[in-house]
């Protein structure tokens, strides 16, 4: 295969909106599926954190550590308020005068407590941010090789946007729920059960006391996190809807300003932007309740500790230095708790995102190549068609009883309105798309005999929009066949015609191609896709509208070209406009997903029938600009 996924290629200019689909096919809905997108409830929420377990491999044994590390840096965190409350007690005069020899060594102490617990939350951090980038690296890194897998159908029902939403969004959700919550859960639940047991030690009446608020809070917590939930669920939705929007627009620019719908576009994107604020705002609002209220709860909890404390103190049952260490318990007790709200929600959209990217991967591949299947060698190049039916979905059947032979070295030429199956043939023949009923042969065997891989490197495409990736000019041709030598890409680009606009560039074979080619004439990438094709040499062709849209000057160097790729080779060429199949060997006239007039064009013309009066009513417009689908069925 000489280009990714050619046969598509030019069918997914996005449309303005309000313009039609052509023939309805899905896939480019305007807003997109992608408003599905990112976020939202996770379907399976135990299941799925089980299965991202799976992902974390290797890095359970620095998860371990950074475990080790936590409970340390726990045990460290929690001997600083039992220090603080020493120390106040060594300069109470109530203990019988300053001891200084005691204070001093609590100070070094709780230095060394205060430093070493730096130091160990900067070790956690860092680790745990190695974890996190390579779990998602190799989860993205499955889900790109996932993608080159699936079958053009699965690209064919979504939107670009949505796809590249879970790859991006939603990879960054899991991401972050990682980096972030699974730290924070594990020494939230250390840091909560170590100040419990040193708040009970300390005075188990103050922990009464300071537990009170609790339930509060939880109560608070949910209530609020309830009613935010929801709406942190539309803002991701609408966050989504404004990504497919923009993603859109940019890749239909072209198509935005053909239309002067530059306006329409802004206040298109006006209403999804306002939307999205209107939803934002709330959410941020209404969540911001949660922590002064918090707080509010927060402060009267330490008060009722001071309270029940200070009269403890009165009583002598406790020293001032235990209540302050209590109170700097109760401190790190609630700080968890509060927590806990923002990390559920966290793990909510990273599993919510890890669902998303996890059906990509359970999504059906292209099925194996069967164990007898033969390789695709020395290709003769005979075709045929066998009676073959076929539909998109089972119920809409697009084409029937096909038959027909291209014999080795001969062109047919697939002709017809618009959506009347020409494509689909085409797509039958690489197997990007298998077929209903009947078979397709090449040399004599099924097609579905054959190694996926062999059958599409014998094809080699050129078509109208030719897909040319950022790179080199070199790279772009190599691209069906990386190990050809620097001779042999200028061997290649000098039989396609296009050596001579090469060499005239100021960097020649070096010079850097914007992303598809952005920086060439429509021509010259043609002509590149040519010098790219003849350098695989694959032994079957498919020219899809080669040559509309050109100079008359460039379109004679292409003709040229093409006629030279095309000796020897198996060709089909899908063409709207009649002048430039002319001389292929069969044209097949195709309506309606049946072959409904075959033979030369000389042939064809004796006939009279629907061919005649297509090129009759071409040639009658003169430089035969009219486009097929134009011409009356009936006459
Ligand atoms: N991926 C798809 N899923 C569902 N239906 C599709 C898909 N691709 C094409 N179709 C439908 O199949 C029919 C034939 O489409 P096809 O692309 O083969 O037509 P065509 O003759 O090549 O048209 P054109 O000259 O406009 O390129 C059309 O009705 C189209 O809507």
């Amino acid at each position: 295969m000489t280009q990714n996924n050619p046969a598509r290629e030019q069918k997914q200019a996005p449309l303005p909106q309000g313009a039609a689909s052509p023939g309805g096919r899905p896939g480019s809905p305007m807003g997109g599926t992608m408003g599905r997108g990112a976020g939202g409830k996770p379907k399976n929420l135990g299941g799925t954190l089980r299965r991202l377990w799976g992902y974390f491999g290797k890095e359970r044994r620095l998860l371990s550590l950074i475990l080790a590390f936590i409970v340390v840096d726990a045990a460290v965190t929690l001997l600083g308020p039992y220090l603080i409350g020493r120390s106040i007690d060594a300069m109470s005069p109530l203990g019988g005068g300053v001891n200084f020899s005691l204070l001093q060594i609590l100070i070094i102490v709780l230095a060394s407590a205060y430093v070493t617990d730096a130091l160990l939350t900067f070790l956690q951090g860092w680790l745990m941010a190695g974890i996190s980038q390579r779990i998602v690296a190799s989860l993205r890194r499955a889900l790109f090789g996932k993608l080159q897998k699936l079958p053009v159908a699965y690209f064919d029902a979504r939107s670009h946007g949505e796809v590249m939403s879970r790859l991006t969004n939603d990879i960054d959700n899991v991401s972050s729920t990682i980096s972030q919550s699974t730290v924070q859960l594990m020494s939230g639940a250390i840091t909560i059960v170590g100040s419990l047991v040193m708040m009970l030690i300390l005075s188990p009446i103050l922990t009464l006391a300071s537990l009170i608020t609790v339930p509060i809070l939880f109560v608070l917590t949910r209530t609020v996190t309830r009613k935010t939930k929801v709406l942190f669920k539309e803002q991701q939705v609408q966050l989504g809807m404004l990504n497919g929007h923009i993603e859109e627009s940019i890749s239909g620019m072209e198509v935005v300003k053909a239309f002067n719908h530059e306006d329409k576009a802004i206040s298109e994107f006006e209403k999804v932007n306002q939307k999205l604020f209107d939803v934002g705002l709330k959410a941020q609002i209404r969540s911001g309740f949660l922590m002064p209220m918090m707080n509010v709860i927060n402060n009267i909890g330490f008060a009722a500790v001071a309270l029940v404390g200070g009269v403890l103190a009165v009583k002598s049952l406790i020293t001032i230095g235990v209540i302050a260490s209590f109170i700097s318990y109760s401190r790190q007790f609630v700080r968890p708790l509060n927590d806990l709200a923002n990390i559920y929600n966290l793990l909510q959209s990273g599993v919510a995102g890890a669902e998303r990217v996890f059906e990509v991967l359970d999504e059906k591949e292209e099925p194996e190549d069967s164990k007898s299947a033969e390789v695709l060698d020395q290709v003769m190049g005979e075709v045929v068609f066998d009676q073959v039916s076929f539909g998109y979905r089972p119920e809409v059947p697009i084409l029937n009883n096909i038959n027909f032979t291209a014999k080795p070295g001969s062109s047919t030429a697939l002709v017809g309105p618009t959506g009347a199956g020409k494509t689909t043939i085409v797509n039958l023949l690489t197997r990007f798309y298998d077929v209903t009923a009947g078979s397709v042969r090449i040399d004599g065997t099924d097609i579905r005999d054959y190694t996926r891989d062999s059958l599409r490197r014998s094809f080699g495409f050129v078509l109208q929009d030719t897909y040319l990736f950022s790179g080199t000019i070199q790279e772009n041709i190599k691209y069906g066949k990386p190990e050809a030598t620097d001779e042999e890409v200028k061997e290649a680009a000098a039989m396609a015609n296009a050596d001579v606009f090469i060499r005239r560039l100021p960097e020649g074979y070096d010079t850097v191609l914007s992303e598809n080619g952005g920086n060439l004439s429509q021509g010259q990438r043609q002509l590149l896709a040519i010098a790219r094709v003849l350098l695989a040499r694959p032994s079957i062709l498919i020219l899809d509208e080669a040559t509309s849209s050109i100079d008359t000057r460039t379109e004679l160097h292409i003709q040229d070209a093409l006629l030279h790729m095309m000796q020897g080779r198996t060709t089909f060429i899908i063409a709207h406009r009649l002048n430039t199949i002319r001389d292929a060997d069969t044209i097949m006239v195709i309506d309606h997903g049946e072959i409904i007039e075959k033979g030369s064009h000389e042939e064809l013309m004796e006939q009279k029938g629907f061919y005649a009066r297509m090129f009759e009513s071409q040639f009658k417009n003169l430089e035969s600009t009219v486009d097929i689908a134009s011409v009356p069925r009936t006459s």
